[in-house]
Formats: C-alpha cells, structure tokens, sequence
C-alpha cells in the first residue's frame, strides 16, 4: 500500500493522521457493486464505519444507498447527497425529534426495534398526516462467532424485536393506520468470518419471511444488515473482502418470494482496509521487561485496541534510504493516560527510533469515527491519495 514516493510524502506531514487510499476504495466498492447488481441485491453503506465527507461521496457516486443509526447521520446523508429514498433509519434508542426529522426528509423506512417505537412513529407520523414506512428489525437469536461486544443478534443483546413479540407487533401494525410494512430487517453483528453464520442467519429469513406471508402480509424487502469481516491480519493479502462468496450465500439461501427485494447494510467490509493510521515514534523506551515504543497517536485516535483487544497489523515505514536492520519486540503504545492505551504487544517490527513512521492498518472502519478528546487531544487530521477516474482499472 505505501510505495516509497509516498512514504516521502508523509514524512514531512505532522502526525498522527488517517490515510485513506481512495482508489483502493473505489476498487472495493466498484467490486462489491458489481456482485451484489449481478443478484439485483441493493446495499446500503452503514454510516456509523465512516463518515468522512470524501468517503461519503465516493460511496454515494459508486451508487450504494445509506443505513443511518442516528437523526445526524440521516442529515449528513441527505447533505451529501444521498436520495431519501435510499436512506434507512435503525437503531434502539431514537428519539422523536429524530423520527420526525426523518418523516418529514420522508426516508425510505425506519428499521423499528420495539413495539414502543411502532406507536411513537405511528403517532408522529399522523401528526404529519403521513404514512411511514417500517422494517420490524427481528432478534433471530442467530450467534455470529464474533467479539462477544459486537454481537447483536442473540436474546441477550438490547437489539431488534424478539420473536414471542412478534403477534403483538402485528397486532399493533394492523391498528396503526400511519403506518406501512415493508419488511423484516436483521443484523447480527459485525467483523464476521466464518460464512457459515450467513446460511444459518437466511434460515430464519425464510421462516419469518413465511410466517408474515401466512399472515397476510406481503413484505417488499428483506433486509439481512452488514457484519461482513475484513481480513486485519494479512490487508495486503486480501485488500478487497470475498463479496462474490458473500453474496452468493444469499442468493443461494434466502427463499425471495416473487418481487421481493435483498437488501444488505455493509460497513466495515468497504472501508476498513483504504485507511491506516499514520503515527510517529516519540520514544523508545527499553524497560526491564519490555520495550516500548511511545507513539504520537493513542486509543484517542483508535479505540479498536483499547476497547476489543482488537488486532491491527503494525507496521514501520521506512524511507526509501534505510535498509531494514535488526528485528525488535515493542509493546506499541500511546501517550494517553491510560494502561489499556496499547496497540500491539511484543509487536515484531525492524529496531526503531525517534521520528520513525508507524502504519496501523485495516483502520478505514471504525477509527476516526471512535476517535475522543480525551485528555483535550488535537481533532484527527487525514490524508487522502487520489481517486482513479477510470474506476475500471
Ligand atoms: C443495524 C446495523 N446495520 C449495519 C451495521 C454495519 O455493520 P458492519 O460494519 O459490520 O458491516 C451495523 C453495525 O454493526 C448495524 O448495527
Ligand atoms: N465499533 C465496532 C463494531 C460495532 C459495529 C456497530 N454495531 C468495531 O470497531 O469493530
């Protein structure tokens, strides 16, 4: 990812900063386009990964809809330029003036996760003489096999509507005249691996997909979410995620009824691996255990680390005049005052020094977006390479 001309480049930039290889972008979302229009499947670009203003656009221009999970992230779409019509609205917790804002930029549908939300937008939605169109987001109680602090698909997580809720959510529908169903929507967590959790997540699609059918209800969209994983161990190896073995597990699984739309909310699978975060060593520190290698970029910056004990390839960029010496063990840390402000312990990487690059990679998704204050830190500061104009290359 780092040639030697742009290496030189970052040398004379002050630090710490996102580095987002926009044509790497482009190439990702132009194949995760492709794929998914070969299935008629539609994907909506899950906000919450990233939303850098660059980023946005090029994701928008690529032609993917928007998943938002806050009443900001529904403005910041419309602002870039998203249309309503291909805005989604999830989350646990939103408020009514978010739900209002929405009803009134009249957002494709708001993914709804309790019964009380139901009423709440059923009134707001009469008060604006309108009709608002849902997606009951459904607990299949599905695991992922991922981070036990990204799982939201089982009965213990706070998402999405149970199943023995489910008559009183129809009841409930078939009372609320402001109100359209269109769908049934899923999302069972994130950075998942092992496909195989896919087929089992379309079996339970199918059987809801059934029981709404033998009820009446003739839904227009099924809606599975994100939760594709990236590969954080070798980016180099696999820079674009598997969306071909992705998306054939849908098309192969799910059992659409005549009509009946796929949509997906992929985050992390199109931006993680374009960004890295750019460090600088302040200090080698050789203690009695362990080196350290104190960078000018922290958990403030990236909370991934800190906050999952999530793993980020860590890597020196050297200038194109050093020849790689000896191999060292460094605890990569940063300069903010907390122990668990650590990137990467007993870390392989050539002997470092003062004024050194440091790359942590794989940093696209959920990075700048996590970044804090916290101890009245600088606002993150990014670096974009250029965009290809001819995406086909
Ligand atoms: C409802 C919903 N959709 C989509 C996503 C995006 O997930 P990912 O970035 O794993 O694709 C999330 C985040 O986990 C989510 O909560
Ligand atoms: N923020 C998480 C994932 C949660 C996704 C949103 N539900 C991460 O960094 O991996």
């Amino acid at each position: 990812m780092f040639d030697a001309n742009l290496i030189e480049s970052f040398f004379i930039q002050e630090t710490p900063f996102y580095y987002y290889d926009l044509t790497l972008l482009q190439k990702t979302l132009s194949t995760a386009k492709q794929v998914a229009d070969v299935h008629g499947f539609q994907v909506h670009y899950a906000l919450k990964a990233n939303f850098n203003d660059r980023i946005l656009n090029l994701i928008r221009e690529a032609g993917f809809g928007a998943d938002c999970v806050s009443g900001n992230e529904v403005r910041k779409a419309i602002e870039i330029g998203f249309n309503a019509g291909d805005v989604v609205f999830a989350g646990v917790g939103k408020s009514d003036k978010e739900i209002s804002d929405a009803l009134d930029y009249d957002i494709f549908a708001f993914n709804v996760e309790s019964i009380e939300e139901l009423k709440v937008i059923n009134a707001l939605a009469a008060d604006r003489g309108k009709k608002a169109r849902v997606a009951l987001r459904i607990n299949p109680n599905v695991d992922a096999q991922t981070h036990q602090y990204i799982t939201t698909g089982l009965d213990e997580n706070k998402f999405g509507i149970a199943y023995w809720q489910l008559g009183d959510a129809v009841e409930v529908l078939g009372q609320s005249e402001h109100l359209e169903l269109i769908g049934i929507h899923f999302h069972i967590g994130s950075q998942i691996i092992d496909l195989n959790v896919f087929k089992s997540l379309c079996v339970k699609v199918n059987e809801l997909n059934n029981w709404f059918d033998e009820r009446g209800f003739r839904l227009r969209v099924l809606n599975v979410g994100g939760g594709l994983g990236v590969d954080y161990h070798q980016p180099d190896v696999h820079p674009i995620p598997d969306f071909r073995s992705y998306f054939s597990i849908f098309n192969d699984f799910l059992e659409r009824k005549p009509g009946q739309e796929v949509h997906f909310e992929l985050g992390r699978a199109l931006v993680s691996q374009c960004g890295s975060l750019i460090s600088r060593v302040l200090y080698v520190k050789n203690g009695l255990k362990k080196n350290f290698l104190i960078l000018d970029a922290g958990m403030t910056e990236l909370m991934r680390p800190a906050l999952y004990q999530a793993y980020h390839q860590i890597e020196k960029l050297t200038a194109a005049t050093e020849s790689d010496e000896e191999q060292l063990r460094y605890d990569v840390v940063g300069p903010i005052c907390e122990s668990t402000d650590c990137f990467g312990k007993e870390v392989p990487l050539p002997k470092c020094e003062r004024g050194d690059l440091i790359a942590i990679r794989t940093a696209g998704a959920y990075g700048e977006v996590m970044a804090s204050r916290y101890n009245l830190r600088d606002e993150i500061r990014y670096v974009y390479s250029p965009v290809l104009t001819d995406v086909s290359n």
